[in-house]
């Protein structure tokens, strides 16, 4: 195995220092250290925070491997700071069985980019009808601890109750996309003002709200785990606030995207901006960011959600919600809330780390831990050119915007994945 000593670099922020890897780990830190053998990398201006870990990914393989594979979306985790993403199951087949959550899991081996931790789903086929083997997923080599149908919510509550008792016995957690479907039907944007004008069928905030209410008092009841995919509103953050004070076992993320843009986007009828949840207002942006800074929102995940352009170039209602988002997370977070590089080391790294249960992640460079890890420079800004991405897709709603701060490397387990802003596979 190869040796790298980093040199000069401020780990989460702190004073500068060296970090020597090797055989996998972080075999020494201080300043002035040698070793003959390993590799200098420049560390100077730059921060090391442990590897971000996404707990919401679209890798799109099996069924779309046009507009992403295990291996682009790896890619495209790595040059975004990653070394663990959760993959959605909403995939075709549906990631449903032991069978195609290993396949997922034996891809992201291969690949060999990040480590791809697969979700199973809740119900089979997501149709909310009937549990998936659940027991089956979490025996199988993935070992499956997040459950979730996102894309659609299960909205039965019976299934919804059944699936939380059942994941309990192996400390799994349900992954909830809290959509009411009956108030949502036909919906194309965050219900308001903006819908109103523009005549477009709204999605209203109370959709998102009833559900999460409905379920912290579910996980409540039957003392399991629940967490919250992709919160979006001031209302949510409110119920989450009292479940959380109460002490059911809730986690939630909130999306970069609900944390940067508003409904207003969807002036442009510019499917890019269509989303699910969709955009909200300046009022939901400010409730999330106090709440992620805060603790009520838990993490940062990313709902990477590749599209090829056939189903995003296209009128706004027949065009697929979803946005890319592993490659700009980390500088929309420091877009949003500056140098706070403890907030984000826990908010995309250690704390999505432990809800997943990935304990080789999200652990902060120091002797003995597993070097997973990445480097950034915040002083950078770069303009983003949806080209020169690695996802397959394109679907970016940072087009041409300058955004702060760049990933310069990225360790998985003491390799690198990217040097130089590279890729180095
Ligand atoms: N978040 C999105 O807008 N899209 C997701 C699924 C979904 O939640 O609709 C996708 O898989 O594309």
């Amino acid at each position: 195995m190869s040796s790298y000593l980093i040199r000069n670099v401020s780990v989460v922020g702190a004073a500068p220092t060296d970090l020597l890897i090797r055989d996998g780990v972080v075999a020494e830190t201080g300043a002035g250290l040698t070793a003959p053998e390993a590799t200098v990398v420049d560390g100077t201006g730059l921060v090391a925070l442990p590897g971000l870990v996404d707990l919401h990914t679209h890798l799109r393989e099996p069924g779309r491997e046009d507009a992403e594979t295990v291996e682009s979306g790896s890619r495209a985790a790595a040059l975004g700071g990653y070394t663990a993403v959760c993959a959605m199951a909403n995939t075709s087949p549906v990631a449903d069985t032991a069978g195609v959550v290993e396949q997922v899991w034996r891809l992201g081996r291969e690949a060999g980019l990040v480590d791809v931790q697969p979700i199973g789903a809740v119900t089979v086929g997501l149709a909310g009808e009937r549990l998936a083997e659940l027991g089956a997923m979490a025996d199988s080599a993935a070992r499956v601890r997040i459950f979730s149908d996102d894309g659609f919510c299960v909205a039965d509550p019976k299934l919804m109750r059944r699936a939380l008792e059942y994941v309990k016995a192996f400390d799994g957690v349900i992954a909830q996309h809290a959509e009411e479907p009956r108030l949502t039907e036909g919906a194309q944007m965050h219900e308001g003002e903006v819908s109103t004008r523009l005549g477009l069928t709204g999605w209203p905030a109370v959709a998102e709200e009833a559900i999460i209410a409905r379920d912290v008092l579910l996980a409540e009841h039957v003392g399991s785990r629940l967490h919250v995919c992709h919160v979006s509103t001031a209302g949510s953050v409110e119920v989450l606030r009292q479940a959380k004070a109460r002490g059911v076992r809730v986690t939630a993320e909130v999306t970069p995207h609900h944390l940067l843009l508003t409904d207003g986007h969807a002036e442009t009828y510019d499917p890019v901006y269509k989303v699910n949840p969709p955009l909200r207002t300046a009022t939901d942006i400010a409730a999330l960011r106090a709440a992620l800074a805060e603790g009520v929102i838990d993490v940062v995940a990313t709902d990477h959600a590749p599209h090829a352009v056939e189903d995003k170039e296209c009128e706004w209602a027949y065009a697929r919600p979803g946005m890319l988002g592993l490659e700009t997370a980390l500088s929309i977070a420091l877009e949003v809330f500056g140098p706070q590089w403890d907030l984000i080391a826990e908010r995309m790294s250690r704390t999505p780390a432990r809800i997943a249960g990935l304990d080789r992640h999200g652990i902060d460079p120091a002797p003995g831990v597993p070097a997973n890890l990445t480097l950034v420079d915040p002083a950078v800004r770069r303009v983003i050119e949806p080209a020169e991405l690695a996802s397959r897709s394109r679907n970016t709603p940072y087009a041409r915007m300058t955004l702060p701060g760049r990933i310069v490397a990225t360790f998985l387990r003491g390799e690198p994945t990217v040097l130089d802003g590279k890729a180095v596979k």
